[in-house]
């Protein structure tokens, strides 16, 4: 008599974009292994401060609470949105997977595109790399930070407080919103951040079972592209609160990898573009930071630090 094994427990946190993508990845995992998965809500620091994302003085304010659980052995695996990730990693976990990304892209969510807005419109979004990137494209409009689920921000164009947010073509993807989009930026207009758009599946580092089971859902193209995109972000020693953008576009057995820095004022950005092999992404990133940072982009972000 052959046992059924006990479904894997999948931790997520409880926003609605989380859970969407923790269930779209338990649906898919399933599909291929025949294996069933519970779901677990675990609540992170990310979704309970109110505090301003980029004063919290680290990153991975939405990881570290679903690792702790993984290291207690209270969920089998997690799902986590690439983008929140640090770059350092944490030895006690690995990432199993990386599955087909999703829209890498920015987008401008409201009733009109960036350039119909009138002068002195007032943008939503927090993060230094969008608020840079825009100024450079419109340095007449109001840039104002914002937080809170994508449903809040969105509510603040509703309400006719803002006449755009700012957020990830993936996340309102997730969330059904696409309707509300009124331009995707380009990737050579707005930079994405790093690993925008991609997911990253985590267990145990010493689970070599579930290493190997999760590993059905790794997209190895996409794996490469995010790994160069994040060795910009680590070689730079910037964390995801930081202005830069990277993107690396797959070409057979090649990466095509763009990043930039750009200072907050939108006056001024060391950019640089790069091509090599998919087989030595994490090279490829770093030596193109190098580059950035011997053009001042150390300098650039020196700027807003504080
Ligand atoms: N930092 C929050 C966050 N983390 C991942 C996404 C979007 C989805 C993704 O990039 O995979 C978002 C929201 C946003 O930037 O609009």
């Amino acid at each position: 008599m052959s046992s059924v094994p006990p479904p894997l427990r999948l931790g997520t946190r409880r926003s609605v974009m989380a859970t969407t993508q923790s269930g779209l990845v338990a649906e898919r995992f399933t599909e291929l292994t025949g294996r069933a998965v519970e779901m677990v809500g675990v609540t992170t620091f990310g979704d309970v401060t109110r505090a301003d994302l980029t004063q919290l003085g680290g990153t991975g304010v939405f990881v570290s609470a679903l690792r702790d659980k993984l290291i207690e052995g209270e969920i089998d695996f997690a799902v986590h949105s690439l983008k929140d990730l640090p770059t350092t990693p944490d030895p006690r976990v690995v990432i199993a997977a990386i599955p087909p990304r999703d829209d890498p892209r920015d987008a401008l969510v409201g009733p009109v595109k960036l350039a119909d807005l009138p002068s002195g419109a007032k943008i939503g979004t927090g993060s230094p790399r969008r608020i840079a990137q825009l100024r450079m494209l419109r340095p007449d409009l109001e840039y104002v930070p914002i937080r809170g689920n994508a449903d809040t921000r969105i509510g603040k164009v509703a309400s006719g407080e803002l006449q755009g947010v700012v957020l990830a073509a993936a996340g309102l993807g997730r969330l059904g919103r696409e309707a509300e989009i009124a331009q995707i930026f380009e990737i050579e207009e707005m930079l994405p951040a790093p690993g925008q758009g991609a997911l990253a599946v985590e267990c145990r580092a010493d689970r070599a079972d579930l290493v190997e089971l999760l590993g059905v859902l790794d997209d190895p193209r996409t794996r490469a592209a995010v790994t160069a995109e994040r060795a910009v972000l680590n070689a730079l020693e910037a964390g995801c609160a930081a202005p830069v953008g990277a993107y690396s576009a797959d070409r057979g057995h090649d990466l095509i990898l763009t990043a930039a820095v750009v200072a907050v004022d939108g006056r001024r950005a060391v950019r640089k573009s790069t091509a090599g092999a998919s087989s030595a992404p994490t090279d490829l990133g770093r030596d193109l930071a190098a580059e950035m940072i011997a053009e001042g982009a150390g300098t650039l972000m020196g700027e807003q630090a504080h």
